[in-house]
C-alpha cells in the first residue's frame, strides 16, 4: 500500500482539477488546492479541502502552503486552455502556462517536493503523421498553447535530472463528461469543446451545433477525436502518483485516451440517442488548425499503471455531461 502523502492540486477549482481533487479525496489522500479563480469556481472545491485563492507564481504563498500542508506532491492543472486565444495572445500563454509553471517548479524544488504531475496535451503533437499517436511521435505544436505546454515538459525533464524530483507528464486527448455522482463538471461559460457545446444545445441553451468541416480525410468527412471521461483521467493521475512514489528514480510521459476515435457526427448521434431528440446541426467550414484525426496509442499507460477505465463508452460520457449540464442550470438559476 502506498503511503498517502499530502498533495497540492493547482487549478483544483477548474474542470479537470476539481475531478482530480475528488479522485484523491475518494482514495483517502490529503489534498489542498491553489487556484486564482480566473476560470474556476470556489464551489467546485469540496468543503473541508484547504483552499488557497492565489496565483501559482506567488512563491511566498506556495512556500507557506508547502509548509502548512506538508505537501509532498504537486498535481499541476492551472493554466490557460483556449487554443484560438493562444494564437491571438501568445504571450498570455507563455506567461500563464510556461513562465508561471517555471515559478511553481522552482518553489517545489526549493521546498524539496519530490513528485510532480503535469497536465500536458495531445496539442503538443500538432498534426501528427501517424494514427494512433504514440508518445514517441514527433512533437510539433501548431499553436502557442501546445508550445507553451511542450516547453513545460522540457522544464520538467531537465529539472528532474538535476534535482531530487520525479515527474509524470500526462498528454490528454479530448477530455469530456462529468463526475458520475454529479459533484462537479465542465462549468466554464462560453466553452468551445464539442460535447459541452452539444450538451448546451440539447438543453436549449444554444440554437444548435456547428459541424466544423465535412471534408476531412475520415470515414464520414468530419473530425475524429479520442474522447476520454474526465473521471477515468482523474483516476489515472492518482495511479501515476502512486507510481512516482514507488519508483522515485523514474519519470513518465504518457498519453491519456481510450485509443478509440469518434467523428463529430458520431458524437452528435450519441447526444441525440441519449436525449431521444435531434439537435440542429449546421455544416460549416473547417476551423483553422484542426487535424483530421487524433487518436491515442495508450499501450504505455496501460503497461505502466494498473489503469482500467470505467467509463470508456461514448453514450455514458454524453449522459454524464448532460446530467451535469442540467445541474449547472439549477446552480446558475437558468
Ligand atoms: N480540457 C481539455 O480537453 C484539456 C486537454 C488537454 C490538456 N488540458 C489541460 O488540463 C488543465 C486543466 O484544464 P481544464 O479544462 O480543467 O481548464 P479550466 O480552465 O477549467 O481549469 C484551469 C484552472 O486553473 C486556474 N488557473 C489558471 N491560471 C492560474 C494561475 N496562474 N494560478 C492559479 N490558478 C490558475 C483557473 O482558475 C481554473 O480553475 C490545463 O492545464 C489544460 O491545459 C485540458
Ligand atoms: O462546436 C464545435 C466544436 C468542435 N467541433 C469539432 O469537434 C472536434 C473536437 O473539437 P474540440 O472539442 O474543440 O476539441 P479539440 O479541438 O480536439 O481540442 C481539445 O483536445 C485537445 C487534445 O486532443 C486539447 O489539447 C485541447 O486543449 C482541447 O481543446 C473537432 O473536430 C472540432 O472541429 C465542431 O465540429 N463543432
Amino acid at each position: 500500500m502506498t503511503t498517502k502523502l499530502p498533495v497540492l492540486v493547482t487549478g483544483g477549482a477548474g474542470y479537470i482539477g476539481s475531478h482530480a481533487v475528488l479522485a484523491l479525496q475518494d482514495a483517502g489522500w490529503p489534498v489542498a488546492v491553489i487556484d486564482n479563480l480566473v476560470t474556476g469556481f470556489r464551489w467546485a472545491v469540496p468543503e473541508g479541502v484547504p483552499f488557497y485563492q492565489g496565483d501559482i507564481e506567488d512563491g511566498d504563498l506556495l512556500a507557506r502552503i508547502f509548509a502548512e500542508q506538508g505537501i509532498r506532491a504537486v498535481m499541476h492543472f492551472a493554466g490557460s486552455v483556449v487554443v484560438p486565444e493562444s494564437v491571438s495572445d501568445p504571450l498570455k500563454y507563455y506567461h500563464n502556462n510556461t513562465a508561471k509553471t517555471r515559478a511553481l517548479i522552482a518553489a517545489a524544488v526549493a521546498a524539496g517536493v519530490p513528485h510532480f504531475i503535469f497536465s500536458s496535451t495531445a496539442a503538443t503533437y500538432g498534426i501528427p503523421e501517424v494514427s494512433p499517436v504514440t508518445e514517441d511521435t514527433p512533437q510539433r505544436p501548431i499553436n502557442p498553447y501546445g508550445m507553451s505546454k511542450l516547453m513545460t515538459e522540457f522544464m520538467l525533464r531537465d529539472t528532474a535530472a538535476a534535482h531530487p524530483m520525479n515527474f509524470c507528464a500526462l498528454r490528454y486527448f479530448n477530455v469530456a463528461g462529468a463526475d458520475p455522482q454529479g459533484r462537479t463538471g465542465q462549468s466554464t461559460a462560453g466553452a468551445t469543446h464539442l460535447i459541452k457545446v452539444a450538451g448546451e444545445a440539447a438543453l436549449g441553451k444554444r440554437a444548435g451545433v456547428e459541424v466544423f468541416g465535412t471534408d476531412f480525410d475520415t470515414p464520414d468527412g468530419t473530425g475524429v477525436r479520442d474522447y476520454i471521461h474526465v473521471s477515468d483521467l482523474a483516476n489515472a493521475h492518482v495511479l501515476a502518483l502512486e507510481h512516482l512514489i514507488a519508483h522515485p528514480a523514474d519519470s513518465l510521459t504518457m498519453n491519456c485516451g481510450y485509443g478509440q476515435g469518434y467523428s463529430v457526427l458520431e458524437v452528435l448521434d450519441a447526444v441525440d440517442r441519449v436525449t431521444n431528440n435531434k439537435i440542429v446541426r449546421t455544416l460549416s467550414p473547417r476551423r483553422a488548425g484542426d487535424p483530421d484525426s487524433l487518436i491515442s496509442d495508450n499501450r504505455r499507460i496501460k503497461a505502466t499503471l494498473p489503469w482500467v477505465p470505467k467509463f470508456a463508452d461514448l453514450d455514458l460520457i454524453v449522459r454524464h455531461a448532460l446530467s451535469w449540464e442540467r445541474k449547472l442550470g439549477e446552480i446558475r438559476g437558468e
